[in-house]
């Protein structure tokens, strides 16, 4: 079901302490939200930060997970083990995770079924590089990433699905997308998705923004029809931007 999400991507960022102290702040001062309110630490930390937030209504994601159920694949992480402390959501597709570590469509296809098999959530991530956005490819680099990793799935599993659309240019960069490409974008993927399955999946589906969200970006971008809400990162690793940006959800 479409809900406003703001979710934080945490990337390879605080040890245990720091984690500690960070949760400490955003559980003492979250906001009254109808967001949804997500972090995602990294893995070593996940089950500490479980730990920390069972009686906050912030969710703890993964950022990572690999397709394979178990077996002799060194230093990875698989549903299951998420799943053993309590997460069931995970992040699929990140552009980090695309660009450094290789993985292609069909890795983030095989990825979102495994997650999908185990019941969990996907947030899938996606977006199109400044050559891309330069040569007005832009539309069509999204729409190949959309159609190669998700458009397979059965109509059912899309209630499973989060989008987030982030531009590789914007992310870290401090150059966001301008509120109207935003909206932009987000109105083609909904369309896509229309063509590609039916209105109902593409109006229920949410579709995040993510890309140097900032708190004095965030009330303009969120305000767009088609913008459900954020995937964060600087911004997230301050409990002060955080929930300002939680706030700036209307
Ligand atoms: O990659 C992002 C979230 O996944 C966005 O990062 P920034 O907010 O730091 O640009």
């Amino acid at each position: 079901m479409r809900s406003k999400i703001v979710a934080g991507n945490w990337k390879m960022n605080k040890n245990l302490a720091e984690t500690e102290v960070l949760l400490a702040e955003l559980t003492a001062k979250l906001p009254d939200t109808k967001a949804e309110v997500m972090v995602a630490p990294t893995f070593v930390n996940l089950a500490a930060a479980v730990d920390k937030l069972k009686s906050s209504t912030i969710e703890v994601i993964a950022q990572n997970m690999h397709f394979a159920e178990s077996g002799a694949y060194t230093g990875e992480i698989s549903a299951n083990m998420l799943l053993g402390i309590g997460i069931d959501t995970v992040i699929i597709g990140h552009s980090e995770r695309r660009a450094y570590f290789g993985e292609t469509d069909e890795i983030l296809s095989k990825k979102v079924a495994a997650a999908l098999a185990n019941n969990m959530r996907v947030m899938f991530c996606f977006g199109e590089e400044l050559e891309d956005r330069k040569s007005e490819n832009h539309f069509k680099v999204v729409e190949s990433q959309l159609k190669n990793a998700l458009f397979s799935l059965d109509a059912s599993s899309w209630s499973k699905i989060i989008l987030a659309y982030e531009p590789v240019w914007a992310i870290g960069t401090g150059e966001t997308a301008s509120p109207e490409q935003a909206q932009e974008m987000h109105a083609f993927i909904r369309n896509t998705i229309t063509n590609a399955y039916d209105s109902g999946i593409a109006n229920n589906v949410s579709i995040l923004y993510g890309g140097s969200v900032k708190p004095n970006n965030a009330v303009e971008i969120f305000s767009k029809p088609d913008v459900d809400g954020g995937l964060i990162g600087g911004a997230a690793l301050v409990a002060d931007d955080f929930i300002a940006i939680i706030k700036a959800i209307s």
